[in-house]
């Protein structure tokens, strides 16, 4: 059997020959971001010139570490690519994302790229989203009020779920890098993730969802046949 960290790293690899000299880059967060990170950092060394957004507080430490030059939404509000992993990705490259906890920063940068290629093993292929618990950022204020009113939309949405407000493995509640805190959605299925989605946005409370619709533009996914690009359908 292959070493998943391997089919990670095949995935982020694959990416790479899609960065070019002088692009403005989104650094994704999670395991397969990692290793992205880390190759990338390579090539920095050799000469390559690049500048990223890191989409979480852990990726801008290890790009910093690394040496690999970072800037701001703020200074450079246009990115080239973002290359980020996700949870579940289906056949029209719509995703599940948020498992790391940085759904937030990772949307907002993948909006501010012109493309957003995920890299991911095979396990993360789903004919329908769902089967990963959907996390939705909260703003404190509110929480048990906000988590009534996601439980009814996930309902009229056709998705009731338990929701589950995360916590680290120490049990303390997880915050968010936005200082925000997470419902987990345990969907099972979601018939319709555009409608589920923006039903979420309807209700105050609800900073951000893991639902990324059309925003990937390419997924490449490794297997241990090889790395497969599959492009939006
Ligand atoms: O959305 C994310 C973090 O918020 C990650 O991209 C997602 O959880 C996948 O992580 P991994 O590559 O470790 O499986």
């Amino acid at each position: 059997m292959t070493d998943p960290e391997a089919l990670k790293r095949d995935a982020a690899a694959r990416a790479l020959t899609y960065v070019e000299n002088g692009m403005r880059l989104g650094l994704g967060t999670g395991s397969t971001a990692k290793h992205f990170v880390d190759l990338l950092a390579e090539r920095v060394k050799e000469g390559l010139k690049v500048v990223g957004v890191p989409t979480s507080e852990v990726t801008r430490a290890q790009a910093e570490r690394l040496g690999v030059p970072l800037t701001t939404l703020d200074e450079t509000p246009e990115l080239d690519i973002t290359i980020d992993g996700a949870d579940e990705i289906d056949p029209a490259l719509n995703l599940i994302k948020g498992g790391g906890g940085a759904l937030l920063r990772e949307k907002i940068v993948a909006a501010a790229s012109g493309r957003m290629i995920v890299i991911a093993d095979a396990s993360k292929r789903v004919e329908a989203l769902g089967r990963f618990p959907l996390p939705i950022e909260v703003n404190a204020f509110g929480l048990g009020a906000t988590e009534r009113a996601v439980a009814r939309v996930l309902e009229a949405a056709g998705c009731p779920a338990p929701l589950s407000l995360r916590r680290k493995a120490d049990g303390h509640v997880f915050v968010t890098d936005g200082g925000h805190m997470i419902l987990d959605a345990a969907c099972a299925r979601i018939p319709d993730p555009p409608t589920l989605g923006s039903r979420l946005h309807s209700v105050p409370g609800v900073v951000e969802h893991g639902l990324f619709i059309g925003l990937a533009s390419l997924a490449i996914i490794a297997s241990p046949g090889g790395a497969e690009v599959v492009g939006r359908v």
